[in-house]
């Protein structure tokens, strides 16, 4: 459905991506993972056209996403890093916030109680806002934003930052009973192992600007990358040939 092939990014002399590959088929749920400054958000700036990138390709459903950015836009969702909820906007107002551009009021107010209701937060949150609400909640609030529009494609950028290992979880089993259930594609970036475990049926690790190892989150113990296995076990190895960016 999504697919990256040779994508390269660089910023003056920094080459972030360096001719990555990517797929994403319809109904997976793909977890990106890779240190701090690997370039998985500028991945994800280019995929939602955000960046230009210097060279390569994204297509969607086979064709260009750049020909088809309205379309694609229209059936897209996204959970962000700290929810980035409008503080001056009545949480169902935050999950209604697209729906209001295409439907009545009434009917949009009852989309988003509706969906808060599915991340389980009660009709009494709905006038709260968003600076009334606990992370967790917040949280709770940005994923029934990301799918009040019935998203084919959800993105969570770093779903679990900031919340403590109970709610963490908690986002996690809901992240992936709401992607079970829709049928949705999801693309997740986290550095949280937990996250690609409970959320994850396939990870990428990124690494210089590539795809350094991608697989079943099933194979990812048994891998035999070095890099790879220092990730999951969040050590670093003496003389480590990974570098912070
Ligand atoms: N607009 C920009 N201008 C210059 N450099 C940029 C820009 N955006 C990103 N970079 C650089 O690209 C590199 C990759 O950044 P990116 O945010 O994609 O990393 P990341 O893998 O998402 O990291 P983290 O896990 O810490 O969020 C970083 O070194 C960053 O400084």
């Amino acid at each position: 459905m999504i697919e990256v092939r040779g994508l390269s990014k660089s910023f003056g002399a920094k080459q972030v991506l360096d001719g990555l590959d990517l797929s994403l088929t319809k109904g997976e749920s793909l977890v990106v993972i890779g240190g701090s400054g690997t370039g998985k958000s500028v991945l994800l700036r280019c995929i939602l056209g955000l960046e230009t990138p210097d060279r390569g390709e994204i297509l969607w459903n086979g064709r260009p996403l750049s020909e088809q950015r309205a379309a694609f836009m229209d059936g897209f969702g996204m959970l962000f890093q700290n929810a980035a909820l409008f503080d001056s906007l009545p949480i169902w107002r935050n999950v209604a916030f697209r729906l209001l551009r295409k439907t009545g009021k009434a009917q949009a107010r009852a989309i988003a109680l509706e969906k808060l209701a599915r991340v389980g937060l009660g009709p009494e949150v709905a006038d709260l806002f968003p600076a009334e609400l606990s992370g967790g909640m917040r949280k709770r609030a940005g994923l029934a934003r990301a799918i009040a529009a019935d998203p084919k494609v959800i993105f969570f950028d770093e779903p679990t930052t900031g919340l403590d290992p109970i709610r963490a979880a908690a986002i996690n089993a809901l992240i992936r009973s709401i992607v079970d259930e829709t049928g949705a594609s999801a693309i997740t970036i986290t550095h949280d192992m937990t996250s690609v475990r409970s959320i994850g049926d396939r990870v990428a690790l990124l690494d210089r600007g590539r795809v350094r190892w991608q697989g079943d989150v099933s194979q990812m113990d048994h891998a035999q990358d070095e890099y790879l296995q220092d990730f999951i076990a969040g050590h670093a190895r003496p003389n480590h040939s990974h570098p912070e960016a």
